[in-house]
């Protein structure tokens, strides 16, 4: 049976060639993996009003605008996911973790060296193009 595609809104928090990155739980599908916020795209919701939900409850902040960068297929061995990746580009707020996830700021030239998803390596090459 085809398992059905987890539809994702993720936010790529990009200041001064900083991005800012949550580390998951280690008890969740990819636990332990640091990720750009983001999370679910619920029923009768758009993508953007799950983008603007989940960055307010997961790191405090007010999206303000926002671009496309990328979209993302990928089936995990227990998973599959489309990713709708947007880069915040204007916001109130600073970005902390609400949740008690772990958090930092980190060079996009860094990005490669740290351990994230398999879905996020075409979002860090496109970062690095950016
Ligand atoms: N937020 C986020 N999710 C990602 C990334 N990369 C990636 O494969 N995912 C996957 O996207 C899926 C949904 O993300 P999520 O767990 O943040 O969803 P959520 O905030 O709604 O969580 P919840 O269901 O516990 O409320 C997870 O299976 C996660 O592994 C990423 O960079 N950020
Ligand atoms: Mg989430």
């Amino acid at each position: 049976m085809t398992k059905k595609r987890v539809h994702v809104a993720v936010g790529v928090i990009l200041a001064d060639q900083q991005v800012f990155l949550t580390k998951r739980a280690d008890n969740v599908h990819q636990g332990g993996k640091w990720e750009f916020p983001g999370g679910k795209v619920e029923a009768n919701e758009t993508v953007y009003q799950a983008l603007s939900r989940e960055l307010k409850e997961e790191i405090g902040i007010e999206v303000l605008s926002c671009i496309p960068l990328v979209e993302i297929s990928h089936d995990y061995v227990d998973k599959s996911v489309l990713l709708e990746v947007f880069i915040i580009d204007n916001y109130l707020g600073e970005p902390s973790a609400q949740e008690g996830q772990q958090e930092a700021w980190f060079e996009v030239a860094t990005l490669s060296t740290l351990d994230f998803p398999a879905a996020n390596i075409e979002i860090i090459n496109k970062l690095k193009g950016c």
